[in-house]
Protein backbone atom coordinates (compact mmCIF):
# COMPACT_ATOMS: atom_id res chain seq x y z
CA UNK A 1 0.00 0.00 0.00
CA UNK A 2 1.17 3.23 -0.97
CA UNK A 3 0.59 5.85 2.01
CA UNK A 4 0.66 9.22 2.60
CA UNK A 5 0.25 10.96 6.75
CA UNK A 6 -0.43 14.22 5.68
CA UNK A 7 -0.14 15.77 9.52
CA UNK A 8 2.66 14.11 10.66
CA UNK A 9 2.36 15.06 14.40
CA UNK A 10 1.51 13.39 17.84
CA UNK A 11 -0.92 10.87 16.29
CA UNK A 12 0.45 11.25 12.80
CA UNK A 13 3.63 9.97 13.57
CA UNK A 14 2.08 7.42 15.63
CA UNK A 15 0.30 5.92 13.04
CA UNK A 16 3.86 6.40 10.91
CA UNK A 17 5.69 3.76 14.01
CA UNK A 18 3.10 1.71 14.01
CA UNK A 19 2.93 1.33 9.92
CA UNK A 20 6.91 0.92 10.43
CA UNK A 21 6.94 -1.41 13.41
CA UNK A 22 4.97 -3.82 11.03
CA UNK A 23 6.05 -3.28 7.67
CA UNK A 24 2.37 -2.06 6.78
CA UNK A 25 3.16 -0.45 3.48
CA UNK A 26 4.86 -0.25 0.12
CA UNK A 27 5.76 3.47 -0.04
CA UNK A 28 5.44 5.83 2.75
CA UNK A 29 5.28 10.13 2.53
CA UNK A 30 5.20 12.16 5.53
CA UNK A 31 4.05 15.98 5.63
CA UNK A 32 4.69 18.65 8.06
CA UNK A 33 5.20 22.14 7.77
CA UNK A 34 8.41 21.97 9.42
CA UNK A 35 10.59 19.00 8.06
CA UNK A 36 13.26 19.10 11.53
CA UNK A 37 10.79 16.99 13.81
CA UNK A 38 10.62 14.31 11.14
CA UNK A 39 13.38 14.13 9.05
CA UNK A 40 15.36 11.04 10.82
CA UNK A 41 12.32 9.53 9.67
CA UNK A 42 14.19 8.71 5.72
CA UNK A 43 16.37 6.71 7.11
CA UNK A 44 13.76 4.16 7.28
CA UNK A 45 13.77 2.30 3.44
CA UNK A 46 11.21 3.53 1.34
CA UNK A 47 9.74 6.55 3.99
CA UNK A 48 9.87 10.46 2.22
CA UNK A 49 9.51 12.91 4.42
CA UNK A 50 8.26 16.42 2.35
CA UNK A 51 6.85 19.58 3.23
CA UNK A 52 4.58 19.18 0.13
CA UNK A 53 0.74 17.79 0.18
CA UNK A 54 0.45 17.70 -3.37
CA UNK A 55 3.63 15.49 -3.67
CA UNK A 56 2.33 13.29 -0.87
CA UNK A 57 -1.14 12.66 -2.94
CA UNK A 58 0.64 11.99 -6.24
CA UNK A 59 3.10 9.93 -4.67
CA UNK A 60 -0.04 7.43 -2.75
CA UNK A 61 -3.19 5.61 -2.88
CA UNK A 62 -3.62 6.15 0.61
CA UNK A 63 -3.81 9.79 2.42
CA UNK A 64 -4.21 9.85 6.09
CA UNK A 65 -4.98 13.14 7.90
CA UNK A 66 -3.92 13.78 10.99
CA UNK A 67 -4.27 17.32 10.71
CA UNK A 68 -6.19 19.73 13.38
CA UNK A 69 -9.66 20.34 12.67
CA UNK A 70 -8.92 23.95 11.59
CA UNK A 71 -6.26 23.15 8.95
CA UNK A 72 -8.25 19.94 7.10
CA UNK A 73 -10.12 22.70 5.20
CA UNK A 74 -7.22 24.52 3.36
CA UNK A 75 -5.35 20.78 3.04
CA UNK A 76 -8.43 19.42 1.49
CA UNK A 77 -8.56 22.85 -1.05
CA UNK A 78 -5.00 22.29 -1.91
CA UNK A 79 -5.13 18.82 -3.03
CA UNK A 80 -8.60 18.38 -4.40
CA UNK A 81 -7.50 18.95 -7.95
CA UNK A 82 -4.72 15.81 -7.80
CA UNK A 83 -7.21 13.43 -6.14
CA UNK A 84 -8.11 11.02 -8.72
CA UNK A 85 -10.60 7.21 -8.44
CA UNK A 86 -7.54 5.40 -6.92
CA UNK A 87 -7.30 7.43 -3.86
CA UNK A 88 -8.70 6.31 -0.13
CA UNK A 89 -9.29 9.63 1.76
CA UNK A 90 -8.92 8.58 5.91
CA UNK A 91 -9.51 11.36 8.06
CA UNK A 92 -8.37 11.02 11.85
CA UNK A 93 -9.53 14.71 12.76
CA UNK A 94 -11.98 15.44 15.52
CA UNK A 95 -15.20 16.60 14.27
CA UNK A 96 -14.94 17.18 10.99
CA UNK A 97 -17.63 15.71 9.05
CA UNK A 98 -17.87 13.36 6.03
CA UNK A 99 -20.28 15.94 4.32
CA UNK A 100 -18.01 18.33 4.79
CA UNK A 101 -15.07 16.71 3.08
CA UNK A 102 -17.81 15.26 0.58
CA UNK A 103 -18.64 19.33 0.28
CA UNK A 104 -14.89 20.26 -0.67
CA UNK A 105 -13.88 17.23 -2.31
CA UNK A 106 -16.98 15.57 -4.24
CA UNK A 107 -19.31 12.74 -2.53
CA UNK A 108 -17.60 10.63 -5.39
CA UNK A 109 -14.58 10.43 -3.29
CA UNK A 110 -13.70 7.63 -1.28
CA UNK A 111 -13.84 9.03 2.25
CA UNK A 112 -13.30 7.04 5.93
CA UNK A 113 -12.94 8.64 8.70
CA UNK A 114 -10.56 6.54 11.65
CA UNK A 115 -10.37 7.33 15.79
CA UNK A 116 -7.48 5.91 16.29
CA UNK A 117 -5.38 6.33 19.62
CA UNK A 118 -1.88 6.67 20.24
CA UNK A 119 -1.22 3.03 21.24
CA UNK A 120 -1.19 2.43 17.45
CA UNK A 121 2.48 3.33 17.50
CA UNK A 122 2.73 0.34 19.32
CA UNK A 123 0.37 -1.52 17.14
CA UNK A 124 -2.72 -2.23 19.84
CA UNK A 125 -4.66 0.87 19.02
CA UNK A 126 -8.90 0.55 19.19
CA UNK A 127 -10.05 2.64 15.92
CA UNK A 128 -13.31 3.11 15.57
CA UNK A 129 -14.63 3.60 11.84
CA UNK A 130 -17.02 4.86 9.39
CA UNK A 131 -17.29 5.78 5.65
CA UNK A 132 -19.65 7.65 3.04
CA UNK A 133 -21.73 6.57 0.64
CA UNK A 134 -18.40 5.25 -1.73
CA UNK A 135 -16.53 4.25 0.99
CA UNK A 136 -18.13 1.04 1.78
CA UNK A 137 -16.51 0.00 -1.17
CA UNK A 138 -12.88 0.41 0.25
CA UNK A 139 -13.25 0.21 3.99
CA UNK A 140 -12.00 -2.89 4.14
CA UNK A 141 -8.38 -1.22 3.14
CA UNK A 142 -9.44 0.72 6.38
CA UNK A 143 -9.91 -2.41 8.31
CA UNK A 144 -6.61 -4.05 7.07
CA UNK A 145 -4.32 -0.87 7.92
CA UNK A 146 -6.03 -0.48 11.50
CA UNK A 147 -6.47 -4.62 12.23
CA UNK A 148 -2.84 -4.42 11.52
CA UNK A 149 -2.19 -2.21 14.27
CA UNK A 150 -4.79 -2.70 16.74
CA UNK A 151 -8.29 -3.65 16.37
CA UNK A 152 -10.68 -1.99 14.53
CA UNK A 153 -15.16 -1.72 14.74
CA UNK A 154 -17.24 0.48 11.61
CA UNK A 155 -19.65 2.59 13.66
CA UNK A 156 -22.18 5.06 12.48
CA UNK A 157 -21.08 8.71 12.50
CA UNK A 158 -22.70 9.51 14.58
CA UNK A 159 -20.94 8.04 17.19
CA UNK A 160 -17.60 9.03 16.33
CA UNK A 161 -17.92 11.83 19.27
CA UNK A 162 -18.36 9.47 21.65
CA UNK A 163 -15.63 7.41 20.17
CA UNK A 164 -13.27 10.12 20.59
CA UNK A 165 -14.10 10.64 24.27
CA UNK A 166 -13.57 6.26 25.26
CA UNK A 167 -10.67 5.54 22.72
CA UNK A 168 -8.63 8.70 21.36
CA UNK A 169 -8.45 10.62 25.12
CA UNK A 170 -9.58 7.04 27.07
CA UNK A 171 -6.41 6.11 26.56
CA UNK A 172 -4.93 9.39 28.60
CA UNK A 173 -7.48 8.24 30.98
CA UNK A 174 -6.43 4.91 31.72
CA UNK A 175 -2.60 6.21 32.03
CA UNK A 176 -3.95 8.37 34.67
CA UNK A 177 -5.22 5.20 36.14
CA UNK A 178 -1.72 3.47 35.92
CA UNK A 179 0.19 6.99 37.13
CA UNK A 180 -2.05 6.93 40.32
CA UNK A 181 -1.79 3.17 40.99
CA UNK A 182 2.05 3.59 40.50
CA UNK A 183 1.71 6.83 43.06
CA UNK A 184 0.16 4.09 45.54
CA UNK A 185 2.74 1.48 44.83
CA UNK A 186 5.20 3.81 45.92
CA UNK A 187 3.17 4.84 48.92
CA UNK A 188 3.98 1.34 49.98
CA UNK A 189 7.80 0.90 49.62
CA UNK A 190 7.92 0.44 46.20
CA UNK A 191 10.81 2.46 43.81
CA UNK A 192 8.93 4.26 41.02
CA UNK A 193 10.07 2.28 38.30
CA UNK A 194 9.05 -0.97 39.93
CA UNK A 195 5.70 0.47 40.74
CA UNK A 196 5.29 1.58 37.37
CA UNK A 197 5.91 -1.94 36.20
CA UNK A 198 3.80 -3.54 38.88
CA UNK A 199 1.18 -1.10 37.91
CA UNK A 200 1.47 -1.31 33.96
CA UNK A 201 1.41 -5.31 34.03
CA UNK A 202 -1.80 -5.71 36.49
CA UNK A 203 -3.62 -2.77 33.73
CA UNK A 204 -2.41 -5.48 30.81
CA UNK A 205 -3.30 -8.75 32.99
CA UNK A 206 -6.90 -7.36 34.14
CA UNK A 207 -7.63 -5.94 29.75
CA UNK A 208 -6.14 -9.33 28.93
CA UNK A 209 -7.98 -11.52 31.05
CA UNK A 210 -11.58 -9.41 29.89
CA UNK A 211 -10.81 -9.50 26.57
CA UNK A 212 -9.68 -13.69 26.53
CA UNK A 213 -12.30 -15.25 29.00
CA UNK A 214 -15.26 -12.32 27.71
CA UNK A 215 -16.53 -11.77 31.03
CA UNK A 216 -18.48 -8.80 32.52
CA UNK A 217 -15.20 -7.05 35.24
CA UNK A 218 -17.89 -8.14 38.44
CA UNK A 219 -17.22 -11.70 37.46
CA UNK A 220 -13.61 -11.67 37.35
CA UNK A 221 -14.19 -9.09 40.32
CA UNK A 222 -15.99 -11.50 42.50
CA UNK A 223 -13.28 -14.05 42.25
CA UNK A 224 -10.92 -11.68 43.64
CA UNK A 225 -12.59 -10.30 46.34
CA UNK A 226 -12.27 -12.48 49.73
CA UNK A 227 -15.13 -11.78 52.17
CA UNK A 228 -13.73 -9.66 55.11
CA UNK A 229 -10.50 -9.09 52.86
CA UNK A 230 -8.06 -6.62 51.89
CA UNK A 231 -9.27 -6.12 47.75
CA UNK A 232 -12.95 -5.29 48.69
CA UNK A 233 -12.24 -2.55 51.55
CA UNK A 234 -9.86 -1.41 49.42
CA UNK A 235 -12.44 -1.18 46.35
CA UNK A 236 -15.42 0.22 48.78
CA UNK A 237 -13.01 3.06 50.19
CA UNK A 238 -12.28 4.00 46.33
CA UNK A 239 -16.51 3.74 45.64
CA UNK A 240 -16.99 5.83 49.04
CA UNK A 241 -14.69 8.73 47.22
CA UNK A 242 -16.82 8.62 43.99
CA UNK A 243 -14.21 6.33 41.77
CA UNK A 244 -16.76 5.17 39.32
CA UNK A 245 -18.96 8.31 39.42
CA UNK A 246 -15.78 10.44 38.65
CA UNK A 247 -14.71 8.57 36.09
CA UNK A 248 -18.15 8.75 34.28
CA UNK A 249 -18.39 12.20 34.82
CA UNK A 250 -14.82 12.63 33.38
CA UNK A 251 -15.92 10.63 30.41
CA UNK A 252 -19.04 12.93 30.32
CA UNK A 253 -17.36 16.48 30.70
CA UNK A 254 -15.02 15.12 27.89
CA UNK A 255 -18.13 14.63 25.59
CA UNK A 256 -19.57 17.84 26.14
CA UNK A 257 -16.20 19.56 25.55
CA UNK A 258 -16.27 17.74 22.12
CA UNK A 259 -19.00 18.90 20.82
CA UNK A 260 -18.07 22.05 21.34
CA UNK A 261 -15.38 22.12 19.29
CA UNK A 262 -16.64 20.27 17.02
CA UNK A 263 -16.34 22.81 13.64
CA UNK A 264 -18.87 21.90 11.37
N1 LIG B 1 -3.31 13.10 19.48
C1 LIG B 1 -4.17 12.10 19.59
O1 LIG B 1 -4.03 11.21 20.44
C2 LIG B 1 -5.34 12.02 18.67
C3 LIG B 1 -5.63 13.03 17.78
N2 LIG B 1 -6.72 12.92 16.95
C4 LIG B 1 -6.97 13.98 15.98
O2 LIG B 1 -5.94 13.88 15.00
C5 LIG B 1 -5.61 15.19 14.55
C6 LIG B 1 -4.13 15.46 14.78
O3 LIG B 1 -3.87 15.48 16.17
P1 LIG B 1 -2.41 15.63 16.75
O4 LIG B 1 -1.50 14.71 16.03
O5 LIG B 1 -2.54 15.53 18.20
O6 LIG B 1 -2.06 17.13 16.32
P2 LIG B 1 -0.63 17.78 16.09
O7 LIG B 1 -0.86 19.24 16.16
O8 LIG B 1 0.38 17.13 16.97
O9 LIG B 1 -0.28 17.35 14.60
C7 LIG B 1 -0.74 18.00 13.46
C8 LIG B 1 0.44 18.14 12.54
O10 LIG B 1 -0.02 18.62 11.28
C9 LIG B 1 0.97 19.48 10.78
N3 LIG B 1 0.36 20.36 9.78
C10 LIG B 1 -0.41 21.45 9.97
N4 LIG B 1 -0.76 22.00 8.80
C11 LIG B 1 -0.19 21.21 7.84
C12 LIG B 1 -0.16 21.28 6.44
N5 LIG B 1 -0.78 22.26 5.77
N6 LIG B 1 0.51 20.32 5.77
C13 LIG B 1 1.16 19.33 6.43
N7 LIG B 1 1.18 19.24 7.77
C14 LIG B 1 0.51 20.17 8.47
C15 LIG B 1 1.46 20.24 11.99
O11 LIG B 1 2.73 20.80 11.73
C16 LIG B 1 1.49 19.15 13.03
O12 LIG B 1 2.75 18.53 13.08
C17 LIG B 1 -6.51 16.16 15.30
O13 LIG B 1 -7.62 16.46 14.50
C18 LIG B 1 -6.90 15.38 16.53
O14 LIG B 1 -8.12 15.79 17.04
C19 LIG B 1 -7.49 11.81 16.92
C20 LIG B 1 -7.24 10.78 17.76
C21 LIG B 1 -6.18 10.80 18.72
O1 LIG C 1 -7.80 15.99 23.15
C1 LIG C 1 -8.24 16.13 22.00
O2 LIG C 1 -9.06 17.04 21.76
C2 LIG C 1 -7.80 15.20 20.89
C3 LIG C 1 -8.93 14.36 20.38
C4 LIG C 1 -8.72 13.01 20.96
C5 LIG C 1 -7.36 13.04 21.42
N1 LIG C 1 -6.86 14.25 21.35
Amino acid sequence: MKIAIIGAGNLGLSIAKGLIVNNAFTTLVLTRRNLEEIQEYEEYAKVKVTTDNMEAVQYSDILIFAVQPTQLERILEEIKDDLTEKHVLISTVTGYKISSMESLVGKEQFIIRAMPNTAIAVGKSMTCLCCNEIGEKRITIAEAIFNRLGSSIIIPENKMQAATVICASGIAFWMRLIRATTQGGVQLGFDAEDAQELSMQTCLGAASLLIESGKHPEEEIDKVTTPRGCTIEGLNEMEHNGLSSSLIKGIQASFKKINTITTN
